[in-house]
């Protein structure tokens, strides 16, 4: 049994100095067509398997011994194994179990008694996310960053802890700048995640203290509001209709004995993890989607109308809700192939090994990062006709029905799958309907509109503005 196939590299360094420090998927991806579905290289220290293929992704993730978190240096320095997307083992098995519970009790689920008021949720801030896009986009074209991140954020926030700031308020616009320095230098410090020793530089001691203080100041506000409802849950205050993380995780260390092992589990530090990963995880990947899909649409205003008489035809003008989706063929196409041709994040997210383990002849050794490739996967030649070219078709049979793609796994699979898949969802068609329902995309000039991504943990739309020309006055 030996190791995958894959390439040579340096001593200490192994294949680093090939990789394209701004597109590493495609570096990787040209190798995948060498090599094939499993390959095999060293990234510095860390000894990494890539796969481009979503059906041994599939049976990899489902095993136990890949549910850890690779070996990175900057992200385990910074998250020391807690919250959920870094924790692993009993840990990550309590926590993901009470996050998945807690978001189907608040009707971030396909199905459920609470699913009417999540969609009421998010059709709120929708509405002010029209309101304000109104008024910033009546003079000409805009970027609609900041807007969305505003929105998108205030969401996250009023899931986590029931509360949420004004667009200007000095916390808050402190707390995105640092969750968004946060995204792009984590990037930049790839190299040190591979090569530790890298450290005593000058350049990488500056990157690791500015995410460090970034996170120490994130965590006093967090804790703030754990203070407060310390106070809150000892007085016996009502907190009634109130759904949020905070509140359900005191509850449940509440709950628990102190005899029960899981107890040990309900720290005030663990919950500041877990309050940062849920609002992170929820705001950057559906703020970087719902941007490409409108950047998308803009470059194809042919699309965009199709979108927009579906949405009429079916909607029309009352209030719409998640099942209007199941009878949305093309819109549900449009929304897949966005995520298809911009994934935001081309490398997947990737897992460690507790132990070696064999795959298709191949050994992989205890403690590699396995990196599922998403955007092999997603530019498959076999599969796509033409990849490279945005084509809703992808995912509609000759019927016009939106297919189901086994290929296609924009949330992964298997036993760490993105917890938060279905609010995401949630969110990418709500967002979708209310803007196009109100707006025109337009781009004053395509040629400037670039599609290529810039890349940190996500990849995200380089800045660009958009004409959300309004549909009624
Ligand atoms: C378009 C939207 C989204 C995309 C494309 C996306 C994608 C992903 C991916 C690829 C993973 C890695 C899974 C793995 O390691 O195998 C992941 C994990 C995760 N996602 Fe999402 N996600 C989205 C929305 C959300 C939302 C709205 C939440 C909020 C609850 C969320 C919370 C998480 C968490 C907590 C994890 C870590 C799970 C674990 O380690 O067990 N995601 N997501």
């Amino acid at each position: 049994r030996n190791l995958p196939p894959g390439p040579w590299g340096l001593p200490v360094i192994g294949y680093l100095p090939w990789l394209d420090p701004d597109a590493p998927h495609l570096t990787l991806a040209t190798l995948a067509k060498k090599y094939g579905p499993i390959y095999s290289l060293s990234l510095g220290s860390v000894s990494t398997i890539i796969i481009s293929d979503s059906k041994i992704i599939k049976k990899i993730f489902s095993k136990d011994v890949t549910t850890c978190r690779a070996p990175l240096y900057v992200t385990h320095g910074i998250m020391h194994g807690k919250g959920l997307i870094c924790a692993e083992v009993e840990l990550w098995k309590d926590q993901r179990r009470f996050v998945h519970d807690w978001l189907r009790n608040i009707g971030a689920s396909k199905i459920g008694p609470q699913k009417k008021n999540m969609e009421i949720l998010i059709l709120k801030h929708t509405t002010q996310l029209i309101e304000r896009l109104r008024i910033e986009g009546k003079d000409g074209p805009i970027d609609s960053h900041e807007a969305l991140r505003h929105q998108i954020g205030s969401l996250m926030c009023e899931l986590v802890f029931a509360e949420s700031w004004s667009k200007d308020d000095k916390t808050w616009n402190d707390l995105l700048e640092q969750q968004e320095a946060g995204l792009k230098l984590i990037g930049v410090a790839g190299p040190l995640n591979f090569l530790p020793f890298l450290r005593i530089l000058p350049m990488f001691k500056r990157i690791m203290s500015y995410l460090l203080e970034g996170q120490k100041k994130a965590h006093q506000i967090y804790q703030n509001f754990i203070d407060k409802y310390e106070v809150a849950l000892s007085n016996q205050a009502c907190l009634e209709n109130n759904y949020s993380l905070v509140k359900a995780f005191l509850e449940q260390r509440n709950r628990l004995s102190n005899k029960e092992p899981s107890a040990q589990f309900y720290t005030h530090e663990q919950l500041r993890f877990l309050m940062a990963d849920i609002f992170g995880a929820g705001l950057d990947t559906t703020l970087a989607t719902s941007r490409w899909i409108f950047l998308y649409l803009a470059l194809h205003e042919d699309i965009q109308t199709k979108v927009r008489n579906e949405i009429q035809m079916i909607i029309n003008d009352r209030v719409p809700t998640m099942d209007d989706l199941n009878s949305m063929h093309f819109t549900a196409a449009c929304i897949a192939e966005i995520q298809r041709i911009r994934p935001v994040v081309p490398l997947g997210m990737p897992h460690g090994c507790f132990d070696a383990f064999e795959i298709d002849g191949y050994i992989v050794p205890k403690g590699s990062m396995i990196v599922p490739l998403l955007w092999s996967i997603n530019m498959n030649e076999e599969q796509y006709k033409n990849p490279h070219q945005f084509n809703p078709n992808n995912f509609l049979d000759l019927d016009g029905q939106f297919c189901k793609n086994e290929n296609f796994i924009p949330f992964q699979a298997g036993k760490r799958m993105c917890v938060g898949d279905e609010l995401g969802r949630m969110l990418l068609f709500l967002i979708l309907v209310s803007v196009l329902r109100n707006f025109q995309l337009k781009l004053t000039n395509k040629d400037e509109a670039s599609t290529c991504g810039d890349i940190g943990i996500i990849m995200s739309p380089k800045p660009h503005k958009i004409w959300f020309k309004q549909i009624h006055e």
